[in-house]
């Protein structure tokens, strides 16, 4: 018995059981006799940590503690958050995305869902959760992993990661999480290919019988855990919205590269606003990469600019999208539906069939705000930085595809490219940049700042929903963090406060539902609430 306790990493304290714990647990003689606080647990592991030299190597590590001893873990990624963030999540959880067979240890608790085993889901989600009071899945079908693409069951690995941030940084109870990859298939040629690959070896399955099975799996989550906020990650574009309107006002749900990525960003262009003084509804605003995250974030923008006051037919004339094909026009049979309430006509330019490509269509438009998410490194260009700031005091410029090799540009180059006038957001963490005397301050633009504190502020208010209402209260409550006089002033506040204001985030959206009247239970006090539902890793 005690072997097992010592297994379980959400039980197990390894060194640190006491002498009256080792006897009571049958833990006598397993374990060296010093008894281990855990600080200095957590100090001799973060010791062995440094030794290691890559951040593969690095994350490997932390995977290992993570799979023996949770408390452990947590203690020592809250005390390093920053210096852990880009370790644990992204951008090295790309790598052992890409190369998951290859370095498999451990499952981490995760449920494996196979669509070709549908009447398996009950037992599967049951035998992962394992007695655990489940109240947070993040599920994903791994089609769309960052801008990587399909990874199939290696997916896994963002379900996993997300969690990890949503306990760090808003102490969301690790033992009441459960990672979830649907395994509809995968049409990655190198996986299929590969004998070590752990998924299905056959191609995505499509249409009802892939709608179908997700729908399983949401009913029998429901079923099997009914206090449930499910959390669906790195969907394709051809699902993602879809599924996000299907559940949306049914179940507690979030998609978190349409509406995580449009809080951050809507934030971030707020904060941007309070840097330049400048005025959110006089902004021209353009789109690169209108896929999952792309429109998802035109639509929060837009939506703010409705709150702000503006007709829809005024706000309209303000956005702007470009994809693969170059301005997306009304006349596009290939547009998505989130792409259609944006695209223009073409007789709003005299040179519309030149407007193929993102530098025509800066010169024709003069964008304020610029926000990629395209996959396509470097297409921010010196061309395109430098039309859009001979337009513009302060261009708004976002470069948000993920991981680091495929953002549209480097912070340090728009800076120079637009004289240190560029205000500046990335998906991933990049150092502080010095220009002309100034240190600019990053803002890192990844819905890794926002969806933990939504989630708390969901999970704490027992919000039946989360609306629309609830998601732009998060994002207006991360305004007043940052001074927005200081030179080099970031327009996001950073990575190092992420513990205190996703709490801010929570309150903002708990307030909200409990306004909305959205609660199942009745909330009396909000800030309790979310003190009660916060986690803190200690024995
Ligand atoms: N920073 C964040 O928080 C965050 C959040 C979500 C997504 N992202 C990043 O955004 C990127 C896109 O993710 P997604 O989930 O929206 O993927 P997606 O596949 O749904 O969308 C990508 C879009 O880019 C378009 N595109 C491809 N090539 C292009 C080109 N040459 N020019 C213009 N557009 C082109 C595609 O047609 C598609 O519409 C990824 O790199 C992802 O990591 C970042
Ligand atoms: O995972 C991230 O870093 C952000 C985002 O969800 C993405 O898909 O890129
Ligand atoms: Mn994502």
């Amino acid at each position: 018995m005690g072997i097992n306790i010592i297994n379980d990493p959400f039980k197990n304290k390894g060194t640190a059981f006491t002498k009256q714990e080792r006897k009571d647990l049958g833990l006598e003689g397993l374990l060296p006799p010093y008894v281990q606080t855990l600080d200095e647990q957590v100090k001799r592991v973060y010791a062995q940590f440094q030794t290691k030299s890559s951040n593969l190597e690095k994350r490997l590590f932390l995977m290992e503690i993570f799979n023996e001893n949770r408390t452990v873990f947590f203690k020592m990624f809250s005390q390093h958050v920053v210096e852990f963030m880009p370790i644990v999540y992204d951008p090295t959880i790309a790598d052992t995305i890409e190369n998951y067979s290859e370095l498999f240890v451990d499952p981490q608790n995760a449920a494996f869902l196979s669509i070709d085993d549908p009447e398996a889901v009950k037992n599967s989600l049951r035998n992962a959760a394992d007695k655990r009071n489940i109240r947070l899945i993040v599920v994903t079908d791994a089609e769309g992993i960052l801008g990587i693409g399909d990874w199939g069951t290696n997916g896994v690995d963002i379900a996993v990661g997300k969690l990890m941030v949503y306990t760090v940084a808003a102490g969301i109870d690790p033992s009441q999480v459960l990672p979830v990859v649907l395994d509809t298939g995968t049409n990655n040629e190198r996986l299929l290919k590969d004998p070590l690959y752990f998924g299905n070896h056959h191609k995505r399955v499509a249409g009802p019988k892939y709608y179908d099975f997700v729908d399983h799996f949401v009913k029998t989550a429901e079923e099997l855990f009914p206090n449930l906020y499910l959390h669906f990650e790195d969907f394709g574009r051809d699902n993602a919205a879809n599924l996000l309107n299907k559940y949306k006002d049914q179940i507690t749900t979030f998609n978190d590269d349409i509406q995580g990525t449009g809080i951050i960003v809507l934030a971030g262009i707020l904060g941007a606003m309070n840097i330049s003084k400048q005025k959110m509804t006089e902004q021209t605003y353009l789109c690169f990469g209108a896929g999952t995250a792309g429109a998802g974030i035109t639509k929060r923008i837009y939506d703010e600019f409705l709150q702000q006051g503006l007709t829809a037919k005024e706000a309209r004339k303000h956005f702007y999208m470009v994809d693969k094909q170059g301005l997306l026009f009304d006349d596009d049979p290939t547009l998505t539906p989130e792409q259609k309430p944006f695209a223009r006509s073409r007789s709003e330019f005299a040179n519309a069939a030149e407007l193929t490509n993102l530098e025509m269509a800066v010169k024709a438009i003069h964008p304020t705000i610029l926000v990629g998410t395209s996959t396509q490194p470097g297409a921010f260009t010196e061309n395109v930085v430098k039309e859009m700031a001979a337009h513009t005091e302060r261009p708004i410029i976002f470069p948000l595809s993920n991981p680091t090799k495929l953002a549209e540009a480097r912070a340090a180059d728009l800076l120079k490219w637009s004289e240190g006038r560029a205000l500046v957001a990335t998906g991933i963490p990049v150092a502080d940049v010095k220009y002309n005397g100034i240190t600019y301050q990053i803002g890192q633009a990844n819905n890794a700042l926002v969806y933990p504190g939504l989630g708390l502020g969901v999970i704490a208010s027992t919000a039946s929903l989360l609306n629309d209402e609830m998601i732009s209260a998060a994002a207006h409550s991360l305004g007043g963090i940052v001074d927005p006089n200081k030179p080099g002033a970031s327009v996001l506040p950073p990575v190092s406060k992420l513990n205190v204001f996703s709490t801010t985030v929570a309150k903002a959206v708990a307030n909200s539902a409990v306004e909305q009247k959205l609660t199942r239970t009745e909330i009396t006090d909000v800030d309790q609430a979310i003190a009660d539902t916060k986690w803190t890793p200690q024995y």
